[in-house]
C-alpha cells in the first residue's frame, strides 16, 4: 500500500503538466494581444506596467491572486484546526485588512509619482541612496520570504499528497510561472492571475459545499457543531472559552490574530508585487481596484479555513483522517489531510490542484515584481543608467528567470534547516515589520523625516530580533532553537517590537523635525514625452499589404484595458480628483478597519459566547455568501467590464480567419489617439 493517496506520477502531472499548459496558455494569449490590441510586451513600459491601463476588475482580480498564497489556504485551515473559528477569522480579517488600507498609498502613488515603476524609485528620489539601499533591503526581503513560503506550502503538500520529490517541487513549481512571465510580462500575469482564481473559487465552493451540503459524514453546519462539540469534549482548546472550538473567546487565536495584523502590513507595504497593481491600474479606479480586491479576498481564507480547517477537526478519528502531528500541522497539513477524508483521492486532487493554481499566480506576481526591482532600482540606478528600451527589457527577462531559480534554492534551504511555512508566517513581521510606518510616511506625507524613516527602520528591525530572540530564552530555559523560538508569546514579542519602534521613531522624528516636501521630483519620475503611436516599433515591421489592410477599429484596447489613450490619462491624474479619491480610500479602509478588527470580534471575544447550533449556521451562511460575491467580483466582473475588447478582439480574429491579416490591430494616424 503507497504511503500517499495519490500516485508520485500525479504530483508530476500536476506541477509539471499543469505548470506547462498555462504556459502554453498565457503564450497564446500574449501573442493574441499583441495581435489584435494596442499592447504589445515588446515595451518594457508594458512588461512591468501593462501601460497603467488595467480596469478595476481585472486589477482586483490580481489582488486576489497575488494575495493568496499557499499559506492563504493552509495556515489559516491549520489555524482553524488549532483554535477553532477565530482562526480563520483572525487570518481573513487580519490580512484583509492591509489591502483596503493599501489603497490610501495608491491613491497617493496616483497623485505623487503617477509614472514610477517600483515603490523604491519613490524612496531612491525623495531621499536619496542610502534609503534606497536600506528600503532595498526590506523590498527584497519581503519577496524572499513571500515566495519561501509559497514553495514551502506548496511542496510540502505535494510531497504529503503524491510523495513526489521536495527537492524537484521546489525547483519545477516556479519554472513554468518563469516562462509565461518572460514572455507575457505584466499583463500576462493579471490574465493569468483570473485565470487561476476563476479555477480557485470553483474548487473551493466545491469544498464548501460538500462539507456543509453533501458529505455524509459532515454535511451540515449543524453537524459540524455537533462534531466539534464532541472534538472539544475530548481534546478541549487551551486559553478558549469552555475549551470550544465554536467561540471567538480564543487567546491564542487573539495572539495569533495580532501576529497576523503585523506580518500581512510587511508584505503588502513592502512588496512590489502591490505597488505594480497599482502602478498597472488605471488612475481613476486605483482606490476602488484594492477596495474590491480586498473585500473580495477575505472570504477565501475566511470560508475555505471555516470549511477544511474546522471538517480537519470533526473528522478526528475518522478512518480516512491522517493523524496530524504538531510538525505536519505547522507545515499546513490539515486541510489536505480533511479534503483528502472527505472525497478521497478526488479530494486531494483538488487540493493538489487548487494548491498549485495558488502558488504559481503568487509566485507570478513574485517573479515579475522582483524583476521590476532588479530591472530598475538595480540595473537601470546602479549599473547602467542609459540603459536602452532593449537592455532593460532583456536584464527583465533575466531577473524573472534568475529570481525562479532563487525561489527554488530558498524554499529548498528552509525545509533543510527546518522551517516550516507556518513558521516563517509567523516570523516575517518580526523583520519586515519596522519597515511599514517609514515606507507608508514616505509615500504619503510631506513632513516625513528622512533619518527618522531610516533610522526606525533599521532600530525596529534589531528591536525585533532582539526582543524575539530574548523572550524565547526568557521563556525556555535559555533554549533557543526552530521549536521554541516559533512560540506564540516569542513572535508576538518580536513582531510587536519590530513594528512598533519603527513606527514610534519615523513618526516622532517626523513630528518634532518635519520635512517640507514638495513631491516635484517625485511627480517627475519617468514622466513620459508622450509618443503618439506606442505601436511604432511593431508597425516598422508590418508589410505594406498588411497595412492596408487592416480594419480593426482604432481604439480596439485589450482583454485587460480596452482604449486608454494619453489624454484620459492625463484627465484621470487630475489632483483633485486623485485627492478626492485619497480621502475616500482613506475613510472607507478604516471604516471596514474597523469593523473587521474591533466592532465584530472583540464583543464575540470578552463575551465568551459559545457558537449555538444557528450561531454557526449563521457564521458558515455569512462565509459562503461572502464567497459568492467575492467569486462575482472578480470572476464575473472582469469579464463586463472588458466586454467591448472581448468583442473587438473576436471580430479581429474572425476577420483574420476569413482574410488573413485583416484582422490585426493597427494604430490610429489621428493624434488623439496614443494606443
Ligand atoms: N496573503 C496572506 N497573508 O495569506
Amino acid at each position: 500500500m503507497p504511503d500517499t493517496i495519490l500516485p508520485q506520477g500525479a504530483g508530476y502531472g500536476v506541477v509539471v503538466g499543469i505548470g506547462l499548459f498555462f504556459s502554453a496558455f498565457m503564450i497564446s494569449l500574449t501573442a493574441i494581444q499583441a495581435r489584435y490590441t494596442a499592447f504589445s510586451p515588446k515595451s518594457s513600459e508594458e512588461f512591468t506596467s501593462a501601460s497603467r491601463s488595467v480596469k478595476p476588475g481585472l486589477i482586483a482580480s490580481g489582488i486576489v491572486s497575488a494575495w493568496t498564497w499557499a499559506a492563504t489556504l493552509l495556515q489559516s485551515s491549520a489555524v482553524a484546526y488549532k483554535f477553532g473559528i477565530s482562526g480563520p477569522w483572525w487570518y481573513g480579517a487580519g490580512a484583509t485588512v492591509q489591502i483596503l488600507l493599501f489603497a490610501m498609498l495608491a491613491a497617493k502613488l496616483k497623485l505623487n509619482a503617477p509614472y514610477a515603476h517600483t515603490w523604491l524609485e519613490i524612496v531612491g528620489v525623495r531621499w536619496g541612496k542610502t534609503a534606497h539601499l536600506v528600503f532595498m533591503f526590506f523590498g527584497l526581503a519581503t519577496n524572499i520570504i513571500v515566495s519561501s513560503m509559497l514553495i514551502l506550502g506548496g511542496s510540502a503538500t505535494v510531497t504529503d499528497l503524491t510523495g513526489m520529490s521536495t527537492i524537484a517541487a521546489c525547483f519545477l513549481i516556479p519554472l513554468g510561472v518563469a516562462i509565461y512571465v518572460v514572455v507575457g510580462g505584466m499583463r500576462s500575469t493579471l490574465l493569468c492571475d483570473y485565470t487561476h482564481t476563476t479555477v480557485l473559487f470553483a474548487i473551493i465552493l466545491t469544498f464548501i459545499f460538500t462539507v456543509y451540503s453533501t458529505s455524509d459524514k459532515i454535511g451540515s453546519p449543524a453537524k459540524m457543531h455537533e462534531l466539534l462539540t464532541n472534538a472539544s469534549a475530548v481534546t478541549p482548546v487551551p486559553g478558549n472559552a469552555q475549551g470550544s472550538y465554536i467561540t471567538m473567546r480564543s487567546k491564542n487565536g487573539l495572539i495569533f490574530g495580532v501576529i497576523n495584523i503585523i506580518g500581512n502590513f510587511a508584505t503588502v507595504f513592502q512588496d512590489q508585487a502591490y505597488w505594480q497593481r497599482a502602478i498597472a491600474s488605471r488612475p481613476a479606479s486605483t482606490v476602488k481596484a484594492y477596495l474590491l480586491g480586498g473585500l473580495a479576498w477575505f472570504a477565501i481564507p475566511f470560508t475555505f479555513a471555516t470549511t477544511l480547517g474546522l471538517a480537519a477537526v470533526a473528522l478526528r478519528g475518522d478512518p480516512a483522517m491522517k493523524v496530524l502531528s504538531p510538525a505536519d500541522v505547522s507545515a499546513g497539513l490539515p486541510a489536505a489531510a480533511a479534503a483528502a477524508a472527505l472525497l478521497g483521492k478526488a479530494g486531494a486532487a483538488a487540493i493538489l490542484v487548487l494548491l498549485f493554481l495558488a502558488v504559481t499566480s503568487a509566485c507570478s506576481a513574485e517573479l515579475i515584481a522582483v524583476s521590476s526591482l532588479l530591472t530598475y532600482d538595480v540595473y537601470k540606478t546602479y549599473i547602467n543608467p542609459n540603459a536602452t528600451e532593449q537592455q532593460i527589457l532583456n536584464v527583465g527577462h533575466a531577473a524573472v528567470a534568475l529570481y525562479a531559480v532563487v525561489c527554488g534554492l530558498a524554499g529548498l534551504i528552509f525545509f533543510y534547516i527546518g522551517v516550516s511555512m507556518g513558521w516563517l508566517y509567523t516570523f516575517m513581521g518580526v523583520i519586515l515589520g519596522s519597515g511599514v510606518a517609514p515606507i507608508a510616511l514616505c509615500i504619503t506625507w510631506s513632513k516625513a523625516n528622512k533619518w527618522g524613516c531610516i533610522g526606525g527602520a533599521i532600530a525596529g528591525f534589531v528591536a525585533g530580533i532582539v526582543a524575539w530572540l530574548v523572550t524565547t530564552s526568557t521563556l525556555n530555559n535559555g533554549v533557543i532553537n526552530v521549536v521554541t523560538s516559533g512560540g506564540d508569546y516569542e513572535m508576538l514579542a518580536g513582531n510587536l517590537a519590530s513594528i512598533g519602534v519603527g513606527a514610534i521613531v519615523a513618526t516622532l522624528s517626523s513630528i518634532i523635525w518635519p520635512d517640507n516636501y514638495d513631491w516635484e521630483s517625485t511627480r517627475a519620475i519617468n514622466k513620459p514625452v508622450r509618443d503618439t503611436s506606442r505601436r511604432t516599433e511593431e508597425l516598422k515591421t508590418d508589410s505594406d499589404s498588411e497595412k492596408k489592410e487592416h480594419e480593426v477599429v482604432t481604439k480596439a484596447g485589450s482583454v485587460a484595458g480596452d482604449s486608454f489613450d494619453a489624454a484620459e490619462e492625463e484627465d484621470e491624474l487630475d489632483p483633485v480628483a486623485l485627492n478626492k479619491a485619497f480621502k475616500f480610500a482613506s475613510y472607507s479602509s478604516v471604516g471596514l478597519f474597523i469593523v473587521l478588527i474591533i466592532l465584530v470580534p472583540l464583543p464575540l471575544f470578552f463575551s465568551h459566547y459559545v457558537y449555538t447550533t444557528s450561531g454557526l449556521t449563521g457564521w458558515v451562511a455569512v462565509g459562503i455568501a461572502w464567497t459568492f460575491c467575492s467569486a462575482i467580483t472578480v470572476v464575473l466582473y472582469p469579464l463586463y467590464e472588458s466586454r467591448h475588447a472581448l468583442f473587438l478582439i473576436s471580430k479581429g480574429i474572425f476577420k483574420d480567419l476569413f482574410a488573413r491579416g485583416s484582422g490585426k490591430y493597427v494604430a490610429d494616424p489621428r493624434p488623439t489617439s496614443a494606443a
